[in-house]
Formats: structure tokens, C-alpha cells, sequence
């Protein structure tokens, strides 16, 4: 069992990055967190509360101003196989087939070209692409790319899945179809996972665990815990869990937690 944990974390960006300049920026205040590899945390707040900053701590990709970040007790330094990052946009390399993309991690762990193509290929029959190998990612439909960067999220075998709105761009039925599929996909694996999303279904839906996120600066401020993945990775199908009254329920309090705040803020 592996914990990814934040301990009372900060993050400003100073002034003169991004868009608001002539100010340090407050974005992320007094994050506590943990996730554990039998978990799905999802992550849901408004735009600019700070969701994308707390993956990218996580991964490593940027360090905090203050707290500290640790996977299994060992601090967080930068990006590592440790932690494997999927996006919103796929971010695959077009040059490379589906393949190639996903055997490219495994380069890096010094992999022969065989046990690369073998242990690819694994993965392409794992997220239902076999036969998918030798195409190109522009022949790959959004759903399928997807699956791709997901699949090469997991060839490197890491403790933490984190998830920057992975399916974000999908269109509805191809979205209902990956959430299916991610739970799938995340309790074989036995990664931990982080998925921050802006869909409160899709909290709902995925996570075991949900945090609310507040903005200015961005504190979690909520938590709830949902059984619906289990019922979902049980048999159930996602079109009917949604419409039963506990899911309705929670929908609803989870809306009203999210834009409690909104109306003050624009007014002020
Ligand atoms: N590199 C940066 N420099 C300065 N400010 C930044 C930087 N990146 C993000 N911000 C600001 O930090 C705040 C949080 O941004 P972030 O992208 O983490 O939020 P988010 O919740 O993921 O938003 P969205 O849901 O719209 O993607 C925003 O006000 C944003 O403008």
C-alpha cells in the first residue's frame, strides 16, 4: 500500500507570472491531503480554484511555497515514474504509433526493444486497442487516443495515477464509456489515483472519496465518500446509478457545496 500525502501545503506564484502580475498570487492555502493506491480521490471545484496546480505539485511538475509533499514518507522532488500523469488533451507524440507511445516510458527504463513491443502490446489488449498498435494518433478516434495515454500512463507501473481531466474532451457517450472503463483500468492496476475534474457526476461517479476545492486562495473545504464506483465496478450500469435517489441526493449537496461562495464573489 503506497499514501501520497500533502502536508499543509501552499502555493503562491509570484508577480509577473501568468495573468495577474502586478500581484503575488495565493492559490492553494493549507492543502492537507492524502491518497492511498486502494483509492480514487476526485477533485472537483470551480474554474481557478487551483485544481491543475495541486496535480501539477503532485507530479512534481512545480514545488509548493510552504508544506511538504511525500510519497510513502520520501519528499516529492520533481517528476518520476512514481507518479504518471494523464491530461486532458491526450498529449501522445504524434510521430509515433500507439505502440511506440506507449512503449515509450519503458525506454527510459531501460527496456529492450522486445520487451518494450511485448509489454506495449500487453497494455494495447488491457485497454482494448489490440490490433491498434500500428496506427498513427491521428487515426485514433478521441476516445481510443485516450486510452492510449492512459495505457502508457500504466506501462511504467506507478503508485499514483493522476488525472488532469482526462476525459474532458470527450462527447458524452464516449465520456460515460471511459468513466466505465478508468475504474476498470485504475482497480486492476492497483495504482492509487488523483482525478480532478470539473463534472460533478464525474466526482461522483469515480471517486471513493470526494474533496471540494474552494477558491481565493484554494482550501479544501469539503469531503464526502461515495460507494457508487463500487456499485459501478460491481455490474451496475452508469446510466442507472444516476438515476437512483442517493445519487440525486448527492448531486445536489455537492452543487450547492461547490457554489456556495459564487454569488458573493460576484457581487463583490
Ligand atoms: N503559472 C502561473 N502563474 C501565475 N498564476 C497562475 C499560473 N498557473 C495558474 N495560475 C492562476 O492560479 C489560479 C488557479 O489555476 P488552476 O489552473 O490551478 O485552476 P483550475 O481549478 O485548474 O482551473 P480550471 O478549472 O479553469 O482549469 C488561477 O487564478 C490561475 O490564473
Amino acid at each position: 500500500m503506497s499514501i501520497l500525502t500533502f502536508r499543509n501545503v501552499s502555493l503562491r506564484y509570484p508577480p509577473g507570472a501568468g495573468r495577474s502580475a502586478a500581484r503575488e498570487k495565493r492559490v492553494l492555502e493549507g492543502i492537507d491531503l492524502q491518497v492511498a493506491s486502494d483509492e480514487l480521490v476526485t477533485i472537483i471545484g470551480r474554474s481557478g480554484s487551483g485544481k491543475t496546480s495541486l496535480l501539477n505539485l503532485a507530479a512534481g511538475f512545480i514545488a509548493p511555497t510552504a508544506g511538504a509533499i511525500t510519497v510513502d514518507g520520501a519528499p516529492v522532488q520533481g517528476p518520476a515514474a512514481d507518479r504518471a500523469v494523464v491530461f486532458q488533451d491526450d498529449a501522445l507524440y504524434p510521430w509515433l504509433d500507439a505502440r511506440d507511445n506507449i512503449a515509450f516510458p519503458l525506454k527510459l527504463k531501460g527496456l529492450s526493444i522486445a520487451a518494450r513491443r511485448a509489454r506495449a502490446d500487453a497494455l494495447l489488449e488491457r485497454v482494448g486497442l489490440a490490433g491498434a498498435g500500428d496506427r498513427r494518433i491521428w487515426e485514433l478516434s478521441g476516445g481510443m487516443r485516450q486510452r492510449v495515454g492512459i495505457a502508457r500512463a500504466l506501462a511504467a507501473e506507478p503508485r499514483f495515477l493522476l488525472l488532469d481531466e482526462p476525459l474532458g474532451a470527450l462527447d458524452a457517450l464516449t465520456r460515460t464509456r471511459m468513466q466505465d472503463f478508468l475504474l476498470r483500468i485504475k482497480a486492476e492496476s492497483r495504482a492509487g489515483a488523483l482525478l480532478i475534474t470539473h463534472s460533478i457526476e464525474e466526482a461522483l461517479l469515480l471517486g471513493t472519496r470526494i474533496l471540494v476545492l474552494s477558491p481565493n486562495p484554494g482550501r479544501l473545504t469539503a469531503e464526502i465518500e461515495a460507494g457508487f464506483s463500487a456499485e459501478i465496478l460491481a455490474g451496475a450500469s452508469i446510466a442507472a446509478v444516476k438515476e437512483t435517489p442517493l445519487f440525486k441526493r448527492m448531486h445536489a449537496g455537492l452543487t450547492g457545496l461547490i457554489h456556495s461562495g459564487a454569488e458573493e464573489e460576484l457581487a463583490a
